[in-house]
C-alpha cells in the first residue's frame, strides 16, 4: 500500500455509547463499544430494529448520542452534549437505504458533487467521475435526472457518489438491497476490488447472509442494541457464542445434552437423548455430567446408505437444486440435514446418520 493511502486510513473507536430517540425510555444502543482497525471491512448483521442504522447514523453525524464518544481517526467526532463535528467534515462516505440524490442534477453531476468540495483539478475530477460511472454501469444514464431512473439505478448512483471521493471511512446501510441478484453480485465484486485498491475502513449493514460472508473481514452480530458476537464469518458460523447467533446466522439443529467425557483437547463426548453419543467441539472446560446446548448445522451431518445398519428414518425431503434438505427422526431426535446425497431417498426410508461436526456451550453460560 502506498504511503498516501496509509496516511489517509482511519480507525474508528466507539466507547461506552448509549442512545435513545426523543423522550423514549428505550435505549436503542447501550454500553456499546466497538473498535475498527484502519482499512478493515466490517459487516453488521442483526434483526430488524436492533440498531444497525442508528449506529451508522451516529457515526455519520446525523443522530446525536446521549452517552459515550465516537473517535474517527485521531479526531473525536462526537461526545455526549459536547463535540459534534458536522457530517460533511468527517471525511465519511455513506450510502443509506433511501438514496438522497439531488433531484435537479444529472447523474454525472450528482456523482461529481463530492469532488467539488475537494482540491481536484478539472481533469482529475473528470477522470474519477468517468471511472466510477463505468464501474457502476451508469454510462448510458449519465445525462438523466434521478426521477428518470429506476430504484436500482438510483441506488447505483448513490454508491458511485459515495465512492468517488475515496473517503477514508465508508458507511453503507444495505446499499445493494434494491438490486437484482446478478447486479448485486457484480457490485459486491466491485466493492471488494475497491477495498483492495484503496483500503477504506468500511462499516456495512446487510440482511443478506451470503453477502455478509462474502464481504466481511469481521462480522458483527447485533441484537437489541448489543453485540452478540464479533469475529470472522467462519468463527461465527462454526463456533457461535449463544443460541441467538447460532440460529440467526444459518440454520441449526439445537439440542440439549450432557457431558460424558471431556477429552481435554477442546472436544467432549456428549450424550443426547437416552442413547445417542456424539463428539463436539467446545470452548470452555466441561465437567462430566454438565448440561450443554449442542449445535449441529444441517451441513455437518453425513447420511450414509448402509446395507447392514441404520439409525434414522427420513420424515421429509425437499430438493433444493445443489443439495437436498432432509428431515429425519434420529433415534427419537428430530434432525435437519442438508446433503448432496442422491435424491433417490424417500420419506420412510432408513438411513445411517453420522454427525461430522458439532459445537456445544454450557447451559449456564446462555
Ligand atoms: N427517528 C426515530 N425516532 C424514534 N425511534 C426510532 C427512530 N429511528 C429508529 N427508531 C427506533 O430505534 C430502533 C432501532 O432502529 P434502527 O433503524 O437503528 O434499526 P435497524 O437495525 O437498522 O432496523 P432495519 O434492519 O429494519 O433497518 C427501532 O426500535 C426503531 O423503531
Amino acid at each position: 500500500m502506498n504511503a498516501d493511502l496509509r496516511e489517509r486510513q482511519q480507525a474508528l473507536e466507539i466507547r461506552n455509547l448509549a442512545v435513545h430517540y426523543g423522550n423514549s425510555q428505550h435505549w436503542v444502543l447501550q454500553d456499546f463499544d466497538l473498535t475498527v482497525r484502519p482499512g478493515e471491512f466490517v459487516v453488521i448483521i442483526g434483526p430488524s430494529g436492533c440498531g444497525k442504522s442508528t449506529l451508522l447514523r451516529l457515526i455519520a453525524g446525523f443522530t446525536q448520542l446521549q452517552q459515550g464518544e465516537i473517535v474517527i481517526g485521531k479526531r473525536v467526532a462526537a461526545t455526549a452534549g459536547g463535540v459534534c463535528i458536522p457530517p460533511e467534515k468527517r471525511d465519511v462516505g455513506f450510502v443509506f437505504q433511501s438514496y438522497a440524490l439531488w433531484p435537479h442534477m444529472t447523474v454525472k453531476a450528482n456523482i461529481a458533487f463530492p469532488l467539488e468540495q475537494r482540491r481536484f483539478t478539472t481533469v482529475q475530477r473528470e477522470q474519477r467521475v468517468d471511472e466510477v460511472i463505468m464501474k457502476f454501469g451508469l454510462k448510458e444514464y449519465q445525462h438523466r435526472y434521478p426521477a428518470e431512473l429506476s430504484g436500482g439505478q438510483r441506488q447505483r448512483v448513490a454508491l458511485a457518489r459515495a465512492l468517488v471521493g475515496q473517503p477514508a471511512l465508508l458507511l453503507m446501510d444495505e446499499p445493494l438491497s434494491s438490486l437484482d441478484v446478478a447486479l448485486r453480485k457484480k457490485i459486491q465484486d466491485e466493492l471488494l476490488i475497491m477495498h483492495r485498491e484503496w483500503q477504506p475502513t468500511v462499516l456495512y449493514v446487510t440482511h443478506d447472509q451470503d453477502e455478509a460472508v462474502k464481504l466481511a473481514e469481521r462480522l458483527i452480530v447485533l441484537h437489541e442494541g448489543k453485540i452478540q458476537q464479533a469475529g470472522t464469518p467462519y468463527d461465527i458460523f462454526h463456533s457461535p457464542n449463544n443460541p441467538f447467533v447460532a440460529n440467526f446466522f444459518g440454520e441449526v439443529n439445537e439440542l440439549s445434552g450432557s457431558v460424558v467425557e471431556n477429552q481435554g483437547n477442546g472436544y467432549s463426548r456428549i450424550r443426547i437423548g437416552d442413547h445417542t453419543f456424539i463428539l463436539t467441539r467446545t470452548q470452555s472446560f466441561l465437567d462430566c455430567g454438565e448440561r450443554v446446548r449442542v449445535f449441529i448445522r444441517p451441513s455437518w451431518v453425513e447420511l450414509q446408505e448402509r446395507e447392514d445398519v441404520s439409525n434414522a428414518r427420513i420424515t421429509g425431503s425437499r430438493f433444493m437444486g445443489a443439495y437436498t434438505d432432509y428431515s429425519l427422526e434420529w433415534q427419537g431426535i428430530p434432525l435437519r440435514v442438508s446433503t448432496q446425497i442422491s435424491n433417490s431417498k424417500r420419506v420412510g426410508d432408513s438411513i445411517f446418520v453420522q454427525v461430522k461436526d458439532a459445537w456445544s456451550i454450557k447451559e449456564d453460560e446462555i
